[in-house]
């Protein structure tokens, strides 16, 4: 199927069509930038950067890298000129800035200096993204070609840069790359079923939903690669405390202070920002998926009853209105919105815009749905055969399998990857550990802890997800949300 990169939006606002590249999307690449990302900032006037980010690793193993950071002056972002570079420098200074509040041997610290604060808060503003680690930074911009001759694929990819200078590391934001390199694919073929669908043309649609299913089907091939070279143990112990970020975070309770980049409360306080860290779950590409399936997510349980009010906004007043994406400072009553829809703050905002429009033009499953006549003896409306109407939604309700099945694998990944590991933490609940087929037993480890008791169902239900969610029944709950949305079969 040739990549299409016109977007049919029309919505009551405008009937223009939108072409990707107006969200920072390309055909071939989808979400990753269609050249391979800058490998450090050109010129000399950010070098105190690159060169804090050259010694990085000596300086966290000598306990040195804080006040390395603080001897640093405060860079003008006003000498970056393309997305490449903003692109980079964002990802310089997220390392920088996690390394500097996770990555010493003292304290953990509650703020974040000025020299690094000040220009990442202007380049997120720039890239419409929080200030924060994020998906973006470790996996979309985070890449090189070993063999610049050679096409982009797993075998072919290498990280521009860790935190913990380890080969997990790098394997854990590489089979991610690569997952997202399924993503030009996705979206050309997205685009192109929607497009059927606003023509009528049902060959079209079912030739574009078979290849979404044979997309999904490899993402969850390249997922499955997670265990080949990341060890769980370093993942848990060694890099994930890195990409940790700053809301319900129980260390840092409050937040973290962006010194120089806000000014004080009318009390005279610093204000503390709230964030959630890095996380897969930022990619759009799932998002996407998603959206063009019509799957729905909801607020999880956690959420409906989390009281939805930010901490800050509790210390501090708040003025700002109902809208988590709009506080810059995250100093407001939050709306009950989704865990997923949340994290899109943490996307590139071209990213995140797409997903909104994409939302609006999305009407595939409808579509389907309305050719299927329930409970009348002709299963289907005059103008189409019922077997094209049974193919259509045998191909629709594939891709949702396909969708349910990624995401029981990655259950799977998150049990071996999280909960196994957290179990380590305390042995005497290490024997108890609940098991059931949800856990996808693939290991001894997992198998041997398949005893239920209510401790650990407790334990299970409490475990947090990088942006604090409760991971297990969240996950759970993404999982059952993609099954219903199944078609059933007409009657014939
Ligand atoms: C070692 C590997 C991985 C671990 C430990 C892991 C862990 C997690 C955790 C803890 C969450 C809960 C939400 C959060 O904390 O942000 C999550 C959500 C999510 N992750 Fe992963 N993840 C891994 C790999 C991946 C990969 C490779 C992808 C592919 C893009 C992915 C896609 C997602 C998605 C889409 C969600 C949102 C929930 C959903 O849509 O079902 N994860 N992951």
């Amino acid at each position: 199927m040739p990549p299409s990169n016109i977007l049919p939006l029309i919505n009551e606002n405008t009937a223009n069509e939108f072409r990707m590249e107006d969200y920072d999307l390309d055909p071939v690449t989808g979400f990753l930038p269609s050249t391979p990302p800058l490998e450090r900032l050109p010129g000399t006037f950010y070098e105190p950067w690159e060169q804090l980010i050259d010694n990085f690793h000596d300086l966290i193993l000598t306990g040195r890298f804080r006040s390395s950071v603080d001897k640093m002056p405060v860079l003008d972002t006003s000498c970056l000129a393309t997305p490449a570079e903003y692109r980079r420098a964002f990802l310089v200074l997220s390392f920088l800035a996690h390394g500097y509040v996770w990555g010493s041997s003292e304290k953990i610290s509650d703020r974040l200096p000025a020299c690094v604060a000040i220009p990442w808060v202007k380049i997120s503003d720039h890239l419409g993204v929080a200030p924060i680690q994020n998906h973006a930074a470790v996996v979309l911009w985070n890449w090189r070609l070993i063999f610049k001759d050679e096409p982009f694929s797993l075998n072919n990819l290498s990280t521009l840069f860790t935190f913990t200078n380890s080969l997990d590391e790098s394997w854990f934001y590489l089979v991610t790359t690569a997952i997202e390199g399924c993503g030009g694919r996705a979206l050309s073929s997205i685009i192109t079923a929607i497009n059927a669908v606003n023509v009528g043309d049902n060959n079209q649609l079912l030739r574009a939903l078979k290849e979404i299913g044979s997309i999904i089907k490899e993402i969850i091939e390249i997922l499955q690669r997670m265990f080949d070279k990341c060890d769980p143990y370093v993942f848990y112990w060694k890099v994930r405390p890195f990409l940790a970020g700053w809301e319900n975070e129980d260390q840092l309770p409050l937040g973290l202070i962006y010194e120089g980049a806000d000014n004080n409360d009318e009390f005279g306080n610093p204000i503390y920002r709230k964030y959630a860290g890095g996380s897969a779950g930022q990619s759009a590409l799932i998002q996407a998926l998603d959206i063009a399936l019509n799957i729905e997510h909801h607020p999880t349980k956690f959420e409906q009853n989390s009281g939805n009010e930010c901490t800050s906004s509790r210390i501090n007043g708040c003025s700002f209105s109902n809208n988590a994406l709009k506080c810059p400072l995250n100093k407001h009553v939050k709306s009950q919105l989704p865990y997923l829809h949340k994290i899109r703050q943490n996307m590139p905002g071209p990213h995140r815009r797409f997903l909104e429009d994409l939302t609006k033009v999305a009407n595939i499953r409808n579509y389907i749905t309305s050719k299927v006549n329930y409970g009348s003896i002709r299963a289907v409306s005059l103008l189409d055969k019922i077997e094209d109407v049974n193919n259509l939604v045998q191909a629709y309700n594939d891709c949702l399998i396909q969708m349910k099945n990624f995401r029981s694998k990655h259950l799977q990944i998150v049990s071996a990857y999280i909960v196994i590991q957290e179990n380590r933490k305390s042995s005497h609940v290490k024997s108890i550990l609940p098991l059931n087929e949800d856990f996808g037993a693939n290991t001894e480890e997992i198998q041997s802890a398949t005893k239920k008791s209510t401790t650990s169902i407790k334990m299970l239900r409490s475990i947090k997800g990088t942006g604090g969610t409760n991971l297990i029944p969240f996950l759970k709950q993404m999982r059952d949300e993609t099954v219903a949305q199944e078609i059933m079969d007409p009657i014939e």
